[in-house]
């Protein structure tokens, strides 16, 4: 039995993905719809291998009102919405800052016209750390609180902010039409929330971040390194420098103090890396969260509450790999800030959710899914790993994912409705795959604790035998 039904938009994305198969493991119905512009329908399969069930899809564009309102005919029980659907590259916003306007603030703004069409009230939206801009700007603000002002520093983080602005808008004038209109009002609410840095894959090693084109985020360039794609990471600081390392010992001394340029206690900018299991099940929370308690909007941080500078990730990552990693030291990424750490207190006071996974688990994570899957979706998940879901299933470890915060599991910001896909017109011809949602396949199993797979999921170098039988 399903326990709500929620449209995700983006859904095949990083983020999005794993939201959907936390939702999927907490009994929620769930459709996804998302143009495939940076991320693949592959991502469909790989979570019902994992959790035995499949989310419905339709291939739509977000600027596509009209595709919208097909989607919601076509699933009357829909209640709620998940919304990560935009373009992502903070980058590339400052050369077409229109398509990024157009994509996440208009195709928001079809949305929540199509959502107000069709009485579907609630959404969690996927917003982004990096609408605070430089927090250290004022006193006491790191970790970030949700008080801190907001203040983005390129044109994707305003489109962040302007959407959250929208939304707790329209969300107000539909709680106060229906308030003059003697009508029940507390339906409509939303969650913003506002994540860190996600980091990692799924613990099976058959789900991860698989971008379409050249990665700009540290965790895939490091894996791209890892696995010889990539000859070095740059990392970014004041290219004065001049570091051209091969490495350090990742394991035995700690690394050599270089003025890199920020103020941190190496020199490298400091993140809150957030392993993607925990900041799906916050996405979860969240959501049960406004259909229980009718908040209106409110916005949350999605963080461990612990820094790392970008020399500790190298460090850290090359620990799970086994060797150093090469990089060298250039000049700053412009945009770039000291430090965004989160202070993730009213989610964990309020939402009950809290981080449970370590930055450890996170790289550990990342690296099973690289180096079992260099192509990403684009080959099939090799059997060992597909074999060893199957053994858990057939040892009966069918746990869900918890929903209340504790030992649970972006810019999921899939990057949907780019100007290169206006294919989302046609909803009919599009969603082929709702149907399969009860299908029952052995070798499908429920999604146990990180724990669980970290022991069951073979890396290349283990032994078959190493799983157990049933
Ligand atoms: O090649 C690289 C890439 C990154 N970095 C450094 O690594 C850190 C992380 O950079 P990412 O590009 O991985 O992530 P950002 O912090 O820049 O941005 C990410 O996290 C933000 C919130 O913290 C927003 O959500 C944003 O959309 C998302 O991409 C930064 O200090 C950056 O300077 C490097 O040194 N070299």
């Amino acid at each position: 039995m399903t326990v709500g039904s929620v449209l995700i938009t983006g859904g095949t994305g990083y983020i999005g993905s794993f939201t959907a198969l936390a939702l999927l493991e907490a009994d929620y119905e769930v459709v996804v719809v998302d143009n495939l512009y940076n991320s693949s329908e592959e991502a469909l399969n790989r979570i019902e291998s994992i959790c035995g069930k499949r989310p419905h899809f339709h291939n739509i564009d977000v600027r596509d009102e009209a595709a919208f309102d097909g989607v919601f005919d076509a699933h009357p029980h829909i209640d709620s919405v998940i919304h990560f659907a935009a373009l992502k590259a903070v980058g590339e916003s400052s050369d077409i800052p229109l398509e990024y306007y157009r994509t996440n603030v208009g195709g928001t703004i079809s949305l929540l016209s199509s959502m107000t069409r069709h009485n579907v009230s609630n959404i969690v939206f996927s917003s982004s750390a990096t609408v605070y801009g430089d927090a250290t700007r004022f006193p006491n603000m790191i970790p970030i609180p949700e008080e801190c002002p907001i203040g983005p520093t390129n044109p994707y983080g305003r489109t962040k902010s302007t959407v959250e602005s929208i939304i707790t808008d329209h969300v107000q004038a539909q709680r106060n039409k229906l308030k003059r209109e003697g009508k029940s009002f507390d339906h409509w609410n939303a969650a913003v929330l506002r994540y860190f840095n996600p980091a990692g894959s799924h613990p099976s090693g058959i789900m991860g971040e698989d971008p379409q084109g050249v990665p700009y985020n540290l965790l895939p360039l490091l894996a791209q390194v890892a696995i010889g794609k990539r000859e070095k990471l740059l990392v970014f600081g004041d290219g004065r420098t001049a570091i051209s390392h091969v490495g350090f010992p990742y394991g035995s001394r700690l690394l050599t103090p270089l003025t890199v340029d920020y103020d941190s206690s190496d020199g490298t900018a400091i993140r809150d890396y957030i392993h993607i299991l925990d900041l799906a099940a916050g996405h979860l929370v969240a959501l049960n969260y406004l259909r229980d308690h009718h908040p209106g909007v409110r916005a949350w941080n999605l963080g461990t509450g612990k820094g790392s500078t970008v020399f500790h990730m190298i460090k850290a990552f090359s620990a799970v790999v086994g060797r150093d990693l090469p990089y060298e030291v250039v000049g700053r990424r412009e945009g770039d800030v000291l430090d965004l750490t989160a202070n993730p207190r009213r989610a964990n006071d309020e939402l009950k959710w809290k981080a449970e996974r370590t930055l450890e688990d996170a790289c550990a994570d990342l690296w099973r899914w690289t180096e079992n899957n260099p192509l990403g979706y684009r080959q099939t998940p090799p059997e060992n790993l597909l074999e060893a879901l199957g053994d858990r299933r057939k040892k009966g470890v069918v746990e869900k994912v918890q929903t209340n915060g504790h030992a649970a599991d972006t810019n999921g910001h899939t990057a949907n409705g780019h100007e290169h896909s206006s294919n989302g017109t046609s909803v009919a011809s599009h969603s082929a795959n709702g149907d399969a949602s009860n299908r029952e396949d052995p070798k499908r199993i429920k999604l146990s604790s990180a724990k669980d797979f970290m022991e069951a999921a073979l890396s290349p170098r283990s032994k078959p035998d190493t799983v157990e039988a049933s």
